[in-house]
């Protein structure tokens, strides 16, 4: 086994920190970015950047390449505030796009330069169930449906040079980032698992499991795809 070496963006926690594990284990190199780095029982390198500071995230972004040959780029920092239509707060859009798109195409175009010269890359998205229409996830789900046409695109653009691009979209998994909106217990933990077949939330490190695959050798012939990882919530809402 190669090892490789991956930036994965909101590594400290939930889908981020089972991904950062899962391929230390595996012998790869993991440089996370979080808004807190001081965790010294992380896997790999992990950075403290504010992912929706532009200016700063360029900043971290030219000293990580400087030091680091990425062969791969997890676009995994996500950023949700509930509003229904008629109380969509403009700040929230803006922020939506800003954090869950924006640090995307700047650790893309930070890495690309290297993986085009080694002809060889990963870039995996995360995407959400929400774009198959969530209610109260307007913003949210805006931004993740960007970010499958973000990876139906490089995807085209990147197709001859061995550099794959492709989308995870989770159903609920059980983080803090879920937990935010979705108490244990509440009425709307219920309806989540209502759209679950498997009748379950997904666990941190089966959507890692996930990742992990689209980011290894065996993958290479998978490109500009969005892989609904959800216990079968999507079937019947998804486009064959
Ligand atoms: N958990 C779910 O049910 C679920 C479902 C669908 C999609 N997703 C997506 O999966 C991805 C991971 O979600 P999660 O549930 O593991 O999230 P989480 O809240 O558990 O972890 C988010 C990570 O991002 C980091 N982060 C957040 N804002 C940041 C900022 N401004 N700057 C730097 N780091 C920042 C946090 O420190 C943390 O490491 C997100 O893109 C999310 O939209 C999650
Ligand atoms: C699983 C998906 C529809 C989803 C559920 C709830 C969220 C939230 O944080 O409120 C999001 O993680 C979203 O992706």
């Amino acid at each position: 086994m190669q090892q490789r070496t991956f930036l994965i963006t909101g590594a400290s926690k939930g889908i981020g920190r089972a991904l950062s594990e899962r391929l230390a284990a595996a012998g790869h190199h993991v440089v996370g970015l979080a808004r807190r780095a001081d965790d010294p029982s992380f896997p790999g390198t992990l950075i403290s950047v504010d992912l929706s500071d532009r200016h700063a995230t360029d900043q971290v972004l030219t000293e990580l390449t400087q030091r680091f040959a990425f062969d791969g780029v997890v676009n995994n920092v996500g950023f949700i505030r509930l509003g229904k239509l008629g109380e969509i707060d403009l700040d929230d859009l803006e922020d939506a796009l800003a954090l869950n798109l924006r640090p995307a195409v700047q650790t893309v175009q930070a890495a690309l330069p290297g993986m085009r010269a080694r002809g060889w890359g990963r870039v995996v998205n995360l995407s959400s169930l929400v774009v198959l229409g969530v209610a109260e996830r307007s913003t949210y789900a805006a931004a993740k449906s960007a970010m499958i046409s973000f990876t139906r695109t490089w995807a085209l653009e990147l197709a001859r040079t061995g550099i794959t691009v492709n989308a995870i979209a989770p159903g609920p998994v059980e983080t803090e980032m879920f937990r935010e909106n979705t108490a244990a217990g509440s009425e709307a933990e219920k309806r989540f698992l209502a759209m679950v077949p498997m009748n379950r939330l997904g666990k941190p490190d089966e959507l890692a499991a996930s990742i992990a695959f689209l980011l290894s050798e065996e993958a290479s012939f998978i490109t500009g795809q969005t892989l609904f990882v959800d216990g079968g919530a999507s079937i019947g809402r998804a486009p064959l």
